[in-house]
């Protein structure tokens, strides 16, 4: 144990410990944190699995960076600023190289969105688990919420979508190069922290996008109490994946491979501009918030990602539609 927490706790950890806000950081029973008076605190958990949400195959690094990056993605869907967080490791053995690799992975992550490792918990077990609390703040009452889209607003995405999906499938067809693009877009999500921060207070709603565009906007309307409609030629796709999946497999991993770590937006038609010189080329309008329930606009039979559905790669792009959107053209 002591060669984890040794690892954990190695010299690229160190510039953080200082950093504001944190009163008593690693080596107590608790961390002792000092919120912003005048922000609300944004908390967020997510567990990355072995062979569930990651390859067990993929590079120390990888997995690092990705189980850090999915949670941050919780805090860039709110517009929260990124503060301190805490590691739940379950490791079926400790192996010294895998473990400088992680945390490589994970404090470069941290790093470059100054958040700060303030605690954590180590067990030996059978399966490779990470579980990450994420702690962010955002000012007043800015945060961006999945309940606030109203009918007439725009729907708009950050990126493209669907690569994760096409990394997904390039690595179990056997491609084991973590800087291909597609696979660096499934292991390396970049989540859009610094352009949620941006657009705060000027979008009515939103949310990440994990378990693929047509689930979460599912999320979203059901929150808000409100429907869809889609302009399925408007959905960004990278030319990289449509060349490998070609156009019809590459939208349908748009709408339901999930793993994309972008962000879903709603927004008043008169704020676009604003945030377009905000978030820039990033910004694709597919659609508008309508007061019907359900999603129209796009004709699939898929569902996104769903943890007891007996889901693996196989499974992808076969399954019924009963999302309960009633997706029409
Ligand atoms: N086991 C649980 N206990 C309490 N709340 C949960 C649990 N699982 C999910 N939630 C809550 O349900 C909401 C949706 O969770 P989830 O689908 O995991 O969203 P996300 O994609 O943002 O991680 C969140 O507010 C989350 O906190
Ligand atoms: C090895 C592997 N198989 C399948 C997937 C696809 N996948 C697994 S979980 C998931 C959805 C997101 O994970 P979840 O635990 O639901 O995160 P949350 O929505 O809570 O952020 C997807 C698309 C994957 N990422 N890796
Ligand atoms: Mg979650």
């Amino acid at each position: 144990m002591r060669d984890v927490e040794h690892a954990s706790r190695s010299d690229h950890v160190s510039p953080h410990q200082a950093r504001a806000g944190v009163v008593l950081g690693q080596g107590d029973d608790c961390a002792l944190l000092a919120p912003s008076s005048d922000c609300r605190l944004a908390v967020s958990v997510d567990t990355s699995l072995a062979d569930v949400h990651f390859p067990r195959d993929a590079s120390a690094g990888a997995i690092g960076h990705r189980a850090l990056a999915v949670n941050l993605s919780d805090l860039a869907a709110m517009g929260a600023r990124p503060r301190w967080f805490v590691l739940a490791l379950t490791l079926p053995e400790v192996n010294e190289q895998w473990l400088e690799g992680f945390a490589r992975g994970l404090y470069d992550l941290a790093h470059k969105h100054d958040i700060a490792l303030v605690g954590g918990d180590i067990t030996r077990g059978r399966e490779l688990s990470i579980t990450i609390t994420v702690h962010g703040d955002v000012p007043g009452d800015d945060a961006i919420t999945r309940h606030g889209a109203r009918p007439g607003d725009l729907l708009a995405v950050t990126g493209t979508l669907g690569n994760a999906h096409g990394g997904l499938r390039a690595w179990f067809e056997g491609q084991r190069d973590e800087c291909h693009p597609l696979v660096a877009a499934y292991l390396r999500p970049a989540p859009r922290v610094h352009e949620a921060m941006s657009i705060r207070g000027k979008v009515t709603a939103g949310l990440d996008i994990s378990d693929g565009l047509l689930a979460d906007l599912n999320h979203l309307c059901t929150r808000s109490g409100v429907g869809a409609h889609l302009d399925a030629s408007a959905i960004p796709l990278d030319p990289a994946l449509v060349a490998s999946l070609g156009a019809s497999d590459a939208l349908e991993a748009a709408l339901n491979g999930g793993d994309d770590y972008e962000l879903l937006l709603a927004l008043a038609p008169e704020q676009e501009a604003a945030i377009r010189e905000a978030l820039g080329g990033t910004l694709h309008v597919i659609g508008r918030v309508t007061s019907e329930s359900g999603i129209t606009g796009i004709t699939s039979t898929g569902q996104g990602w769903q943890h007891f559905q007996g889901q693996g790669l196989q499974g992808q792009g076969q399954r019924s539609n009963d999302h309960g959107t009633g997706a029409t053209p």
